[in-house]
């Protein structure tokens, strides 16, 4: 068993390992031009921004008709079908009936081919599992595409690394596609982030050599509260590589299991370490048993999403830190450190940099903290470019409330909205605040906004305290105001400032921010 915790641990090229029973024949130009073309296509970001440039790709390969939204690009197969069928023709059906130089191409076509057969079992699978529970789900069909793999001359231990990646492309697209609502550019951009951060930018390179080593590569999640950052660090924590074990065909952990999450805001100090490191019978008063840390609890590949980490202590902030850099941990009262071998994640609404800047968050722990920083976009930015979200959310919201998307139950929420809320309401809870609304009109038949939340931490204490230049209190007053009216022009009215000043402000706050 590696260390990583896989007994799949075998590179993945190059590939000896099959012995050679055909006599190798080189790709002609035109099959290395298709099949480049192919990899190009099915190894970029579905949420890519470039999607002028994958549907051009995308109609050499397969003629006029665009690539569809999704990620196993079932279009493309016909093509790939015909260009394989005439490979066999010629006698060329194993990744070894290539010379070196051809072989990647070729594997790379035989598993999409093999992968976008499967995808309905494997979406099968994911529900299956989500039913289920903590106990990893059988895999039906994982026989017959060992041997199908092997069939095209992987090797017994490259089939089962494929069924895990195969796994986690699924799982990875169901949750960063599925679990977040809404196609405005600004949820785009979340969407290719989530997996430009599970698969990183280049995906070959994930698959040959990352697939195993993501357990140093930490991520922040910014964003006001309630846009969703507990929701992206699920799609994260969930779409991580499961090893699949040879020996009882199944994967090693079930996803449901490798995505942990503790608020640290609601932990008294002296309870945060023994919350997060676990402690042992004996090591304080009232510790009456040996206790699992989330640290502990965590899976090899899984993910410990560490909120509103903008609260914790400077002491604990170094204990965090040495865990990030020792990858080890000790339980209170124990001498015998433990090892570490997922990922964090961590997320605040609070501002960083003015943390930073005050002295209560530290520099190298941010720094170790931030190999990936995505920000959460508020939801008043999101129905400013994409005015239908809104929809789109109250659907989703009235699902989970009510076990349906009635379209009556929808409009008359939206029909509420419209009358009780100004055009630019500036939804300062985000999301949250949106479900709050939803479970109100329900309840009421109406909803009339919420006070935007006032970070007196950072600048209305401060100002009490008499710790503020008047620029200063100016600029944070009318970020507050900007944040809960959405607009220069409502923030301008209300301290009677004009435009121009109002922006000066509220852009001299956000770029302290970045
Ligand atoms: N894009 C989205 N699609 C569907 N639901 C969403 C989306 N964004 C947020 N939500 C829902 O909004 C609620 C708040 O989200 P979440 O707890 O993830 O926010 P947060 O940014 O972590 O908040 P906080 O900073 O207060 O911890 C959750 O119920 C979540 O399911």
């Amino acid at each position: 068993m590696s260390p990583r915790g896989g007994n799949i641990g075998v590179p993945l090229l190059p590939l000896y390992s099959q012995p050679v029973t055909v006599k190798q024949q080189p790709l002609t130009s035109e099959e290395r031009e298709f099949f480049a073309l192919l990899t190009e296509v099915i190894f970029s970001n579905p949420f890519s921004f470039q999607k002028d440039r994958l549907a051009s790709l995308g109609s050499q390969i397969q003629g006029p008709t665009p690539v569809p939204d999704d990620h196993h690009y079932s279009a493309l197969i016909p093509p790939l079908e015909q260009w394989l069928a005439r490979l066999e023709s010629r006698g060329l059906c194993r990744i070894q009936a290539v010379p070196l130089q051809d072989r990647r191409l070729l594997q790379y076509a035989f598993l999409f081919q093999l992968y976008d057969r499967y995808v309905a079992q494997w979406d099968q699978l994911i529900q299956t599992q989500m039913v289920k529970g903590a106990a990893p789900a059988p895999v039906p069909f994982a026989e017959e595409l060992i041997d199908k793999l092997q069939n095209r001359g992987f090797s017994i231990e490259e089939a089962g690394r494929y069924l895990a990646l195969f796994y986690q492309l699924r799982r990875a697209y169901f949750f960063i596609a599925h679990a977040l609502v809404g196609d405005s550019p600004s949820m785009t951009r979340l969407r290719h982030a989530l997996w430009n951060n599970v698969f990183t930018t280049d995906a070959r390179f994930y698959a040959d050599h990352l697939w195993d080593r993501m357990e140093d590569f930490s991520t922040l999640l910014l964003g006001e509260t309630g846009t969703g950052k507990g929701s992206a660090a699920a799609a994260i924590g969930r779409s991580g590589l499961i090893p699949f074990d040879l020996k009882s065909r199944r994967f090693t952990y079930s996803f449901t299991e490798t995505f942990i999450a503790i608020n640290l805001s609601q932990f008294p100090e002296s309870l945060i370490e023994s919350e997060l490191f676990g402690h042992r019978k004996g090591a304080f008063t009232g510790a009456i048993d040996n206790h699992k840390g989330l640290f502990q609890r965590c899976s090899p590949h899984g993910a410990l999403f560490l909120d509103e980490i903008g609260d914790v202590s400077v002491p604990v902030q170094i204990k965090l830190l040495n865990v990030l850099q020792e990858r080890q941990f000790t339980p209170v009262g124990s001498h015998s450190p433990l090892r570490f071998a997922g990922r964090v994640i961590a997320a605040t609404h609070r501002s960083l940099p003015a943390l930073r800047r005050e002295g209560q968050f530290r520099d190298d722990f941010y720094y170790r903290l931030s190999s990936d920083v995505i920000e959460v976009p508020p939801l008043r930015r999101r129905l400013q470019e994409s005015p239908a979200e809104l929809k789109q959310l109250v659907g989703l919201l009235a699902k989970r409330l009510t076990g349906q998307a009635a379209e009556d139950l929808i409009d008359r929420i939206l029909q509420v909205l419209n009358k009780c809320l100004p055009a630019d309401y500036a939804w300062p809870g985000n999301v949250r605040e949106l479900e709050q609304a939803v479970r109100r009109i329900i309840l009421k038949g109406d909803y009339q906004g919420a006070e935007a939340p006032t970070d007196h931490g950072s600048w209305l204490c401060q100002a009490t305290q008499g710790k503020l230049s008047a620029p200063q209190l100016l600029a944070a007053y009318c970020q507050m105001l900007y944040r809960r009216h959405g607009t220069y022009e409502a923030v301008a009215t209300i301290t009677a400032l004009d435009r121009r000043t109002v922006k000066k402000h509220v852009q001299a706050g956000a770029s302290k921010e970045d």
